[in-house]
């Protein structure tokens, strides 16, 4: 099968033919390897670890291939032989040594090998995550944080951005209704994504852009910018009060930088406008147990997706290319999913017949996104930020009547990431 064929290639790692006559063997005392003729093979805490030698040539940590400080490399790659293997080696309880023909020696901790081989990443996943149904999000009585706190204490942030990281959601609460403290919340976490909506956006059903966002109208669960070549790796958004302004206001006009200086804050009654999360992993991952083809199918198709709006105050016209699942081919991880129906554009890059299969699987993805068990819905308020991972939890809203006012932004994923890195999470 068409897909089949590039998958295995993809998951290929042994070289034919690559155990050849004279291996060299050895043991240490947790530790035994083979010198084979192509790649050495490394036994070390219950893991079998295979590796090749310009890998381990190119990987070598000495002063003078790497530089500790900087963490580059210095080593210039393209000299090596490519068909090098080390002249002597040995190993010791936590070392292994490998001499070069050229007399350079190699020294790796076996378990710096170990986390770093093909193998030791294969077993473990990129990024530690509980896949939620509403139910399972909501027993985990997961505790938001409190503005004053997050704001001024790095260990209130490092919580946050656990429950970020691991269900694709958090909350920041007790924060100023206005879209200055918004900027601050969100700027603690990472940069601000600046797209054509803007820096911070302030948005109501005032037709002011050509999208269905500016509308009362419910909104399908779906991922925000799928139309970007990187989509937008976070969303920070806030229920803003209605202000006075607001109710003398005319379309448009609060885009004007003036008017966001307006803190007179009324309560506003209207109905509807709940916001709808649903954990696309979850998802993902229940269609890839029920049936690989259609999650292979989801993981494989390239499609695009498409902006274009055609107003006199806004051209834009971006388009993203990209399969519905993005999955590291190493561990079939999902680290993205682009799922935007509105957006989504015309279906051209796979013949007829896979088109056909491609269909069932979105059907089958979505089926399983459209579970109510799987929906959870929120009543954002004034004073709570909801932080949702754009590139994993889809989002949607109800219809609503009155006046019905978000401000937020878009964060860099990069950014989002380094943060929780710095603060000492896996991300
Ligand atoms: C958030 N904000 C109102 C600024 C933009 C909305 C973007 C809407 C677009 N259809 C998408 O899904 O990407
Ligand atoms: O109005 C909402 O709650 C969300 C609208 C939306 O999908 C968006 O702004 O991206
Ligand atoms: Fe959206």
């Amino acid at each position: 099968m068409w897909f089949t064929r590039t998958f295995n290639r993809l998951r290929g790692c042994v070289r034919p033919g690559a155990r050849g006559s004279h291996a060299e063997s050895a043991r240490g005392s947790s530790c035994s390897y083979q010198l084979l003729h192509d790649f050495m093979e490394l036994k070390y805490e219950g893991l079998v670890m295979h590796f090749d030698y310009v890998w381990l040539r190119d990987h070598c940590r000495s002063a003078s291939c790497f530089n500790t400080k900087t963490n580059q490399r210095n080593l210039d790659t393209a000299s090596i032989e490519l068909n090098i293997r080390p002249s002597k080696s040995k190993v010791d309880e936590q070392h292994l040594y490998l001499t070069w023909p050229d007399g350079h020696v190699t020294r790796y901790s076996l378990s710096w090998l170990a986390q770093n081989s093909y193998e030791g990443q294969k077993r473990s996943a990129v990024q530690p995550r509980i896949l939620w149904s509403s139910n399972i999000y909501s027993s985990a009585q997961v505790p938001s944080a409190r503005w004053e706190k997050f704001m001024s204490c790095d260990e209130e942030l490092k919580i946050f951005l656990n429950h970020l990281l691991l269900y694709g959601i958090a909350f920041v609460e007790d924060v100023p209704a206005t879209l200055e403290a918004t900027e601050t919340v969100s700027q603690r976490v990472s940069l601000i994504r600046e797209t054509m909506y803007g820096r911070m956006w302030n948005f109501t059903s005032d037709f002011s852009r050509g999208d269905t966002a500016y509308t009362k109208l419910a909104l399908d669960r779906h991922t925000d910018t799928s139309y970007f070549q990187e989509p937008c790796g976070a969303r920070a958004v806030e229920n803003r009060l209605a202000t006075h302004f607001d109710l003398t206001w005319s379309p448009g006009s609060w885009s004007s930088p003036k008017f966001q200086l307006v803190f007179h804050c009324l309560r506003h009654e209207g109905t509807g406008g709940r916001t709808l999360m649903v954990d696309g992993f979850h998802a993902a991952d229940r269609v890839l147990r029920q049936t690989p083809e259609n999650f292979e199918l989801l993981s494989r198709v390239p499609i695009k997706h498409e902006y274009i709006e055609k107003l006199s105050e806004h051209q834009n016209h971006m388009i993203g290319v990209g399969p519905v699942l993005n999955v590291y081919p190493w561990n079939n991880e999902v680290y993205m999913i682009r799922y935007n129906n509105y957006d989504r554009s015309v279906i051209n890059t796979v013949p007829h017949d896979v088109v056909q299969r491609w269909y069932t699987a979105h059907r089958h993805l979505t089926t399983e996104l459209r579970r109510a068990e799987n929906e959870l819905w929120v009543k954002l308020k004034p004073g709570k930020v909801v932080f949702i991972d754009n590139w994993r939890v889809l989002h949607g809203r109800e219809s609503f009547t009155g006046l019905r006012q978000l401000c937020g932004c878009y964060l860099t994923r990069d950014d989002m990431l380094n943060t929780a890195r710095s603060l000492g999470l896996q991300a």
